[in-house]
């Protein structure tokens, strides 16, 4: 059991203490369930901390959503044509569901394999071995058996490694991640992921040439230069097979409070985003990558691009994995939409914010879920005297 005392809770800028209505969802500071860990691989059935509510568990209802397989080549090529097709494809799937597929990433095929397989060396360690790198409490570095040390309930079926990435730092910070935490033998998986990792900026920057393309921003190189310092997350999922898998998920329901993801994925599939009402699966292509528009990324868009809800679901037969970069920008940038696009729809949907902020506050005071940039804006945004007095007189 984590004895460490839980980290301060960042209080609201303008206000004295947590809002109540936020401290429901208060990240539960008990040192998770009673056990705050779980070899999941050795479980014979599942634990009631890993059962969900019906309506966040409940069954994929329709089929697979077409998302579309934009060839990002096409941004390097001289294809006119290409460019236009693929501007329009972001355009659509970014105003709608938020999420698209992309080819002609420039990720070798072996690396994008090495990356998988060494998710497969880390999650197959002994549950000792893996709690070496234990989360560091408030951070979000670390390894995590189903967030146990986080949450008392509604726990993923999921194992997961996170560790950060900046590649403007002088020194390998991937390498250094994986030697300083789990020692020399490890340099190798470092190596594998810090060239990933590089790989994973690269292309998150070229993403954003086409979404500003398919903004219309005025500015080229307005969102590119906004995450050329960028501070990113890099995520490992392992999903067990689940002897109960209709009960319990590998994710729950959420949108990414990050800008941008990059989501690789084995070929198991699991991925599902709600559409309309129905969660529908995204088919695992070879060789594409998922790429979807995180919170931060919606602001930035005034509201005009979409963080929507997706989960994972996981299943009884086999293990699954995915490896998501959370491209995020420096800590203390302001995220502001670009000037034209704040203007074009008024009043501006978000407040300005940091990352930094936004950051601390999935980490300690709410578990990001289906409304977490809502959230975050009512935490940030102090009451009005109307409000107080309502809240007084409650
Ligand atoms: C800022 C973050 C919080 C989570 C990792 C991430 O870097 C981006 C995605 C977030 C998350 C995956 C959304 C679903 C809930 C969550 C608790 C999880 O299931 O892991 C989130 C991550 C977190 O560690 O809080
Ligand atoms: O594993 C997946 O398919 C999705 C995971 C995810 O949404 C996340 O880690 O934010
Ligand atoms: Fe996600």
């Amino acid at each position: 059991m984590d004895t460490s005392p839980a980290p301060p809770l960042l209080l609201r800028p303008s206000a004295p203490s947590i809002d109540p209505s936020a401290a429901k969802a208060v990240i539960s500071k008990s040192g998770g369930a009673a056990a705050s860990v779980y070899d999941l691989r050795r479980e014979p059935n599942i634990p009631a901390p890993f059962v969900w509510p019906h309506a966040e568990a409940c069954p994929t209802t329709a089929e697979e959503l077409g998302v579309p397989v934009v060839d990002v080549g096409v941004l390097r090529n001289g294809d006119a044509a290409g460019l236009r097709r693929a501007v329009a494809q972001v355009a659509s799937a970014c105003a709608t569901h938020g999420f698209f597929q992309v080819s002609g990433h420039g990720v070798d095929e072996a690396l994008a394999r090495a990356a998988l397989e060494s998710a497969n060396g880390f999650f197959r360690l002994p549950l000792a071995e893996k709690q070496r790198a234990r989360r560091v409490p408030g951070t979000v570095s670390g390894y995590t058996s189903a967030h146990a040390d986080r949450f008392a309930s509604k726990l993923p079926w999921k194992e997961t490694l996170s560790f950060g990435f900046q590649d403007t730092a002088a020194a390998p910070v991937v390498v250094d991640y994986f030697t300083s935490t789990l020692g020399e033998d490890f340099e190798p998986m470092g190596r594998v992921y810090q060239e990933y990792c590089e790989k994973m900026k690269e292309l998150s920057l070229t993403i954003m040439e086409l979404l500003e393309l398919s903004l219309g921003v005025e500015k080229r190189g307005y969102y590119r230069e906004f995450f050329a310092d960028s501070s990113s997350i890099m995520r490992c999922n392992y999903y067990p097979p689940c002897p109960e898998p209709e009960r319990t998920l590998g994710t729950g329901p959420h949108c990414d409070p990050t800008a941008l993801t990059i989501l690789l994925q084995d070929d198991v599939g699991g991925l599902e985003v709600l559409v309309d009402g129905d969660w529908r699966p995204v088919r695992p292509v070879p060789g594409a990558m998922v790429i979807n528009i995180g919170d931060t990324f919606m602001a930035l868009s005034n509201g005009r691009y979409k963080s929507c809800l997706h989960r994972a679901v996981v299943n009884q037969r086999q293990e699954r994995r995915s490896l998501a970069f959370f491209l995020c920008p420096r800590a203390d940038r302001v995220v502001r939409p670009p000037p034209a696009i704040a203007a074009a729809a008024s009043p501006r949907r978000y407040p300005d914010f940091t990352w930094a902020d936004f950051m601390r506050f999935t980490q300690r005071h709410y578990r990001a879920d289906t409304r977490t940039l809502d959230a975050f804006t009512q935490w940030l945004t102090p009451p009005t005297p109307a409000q107080t007095a309502a809240q007084e007189a409650a």
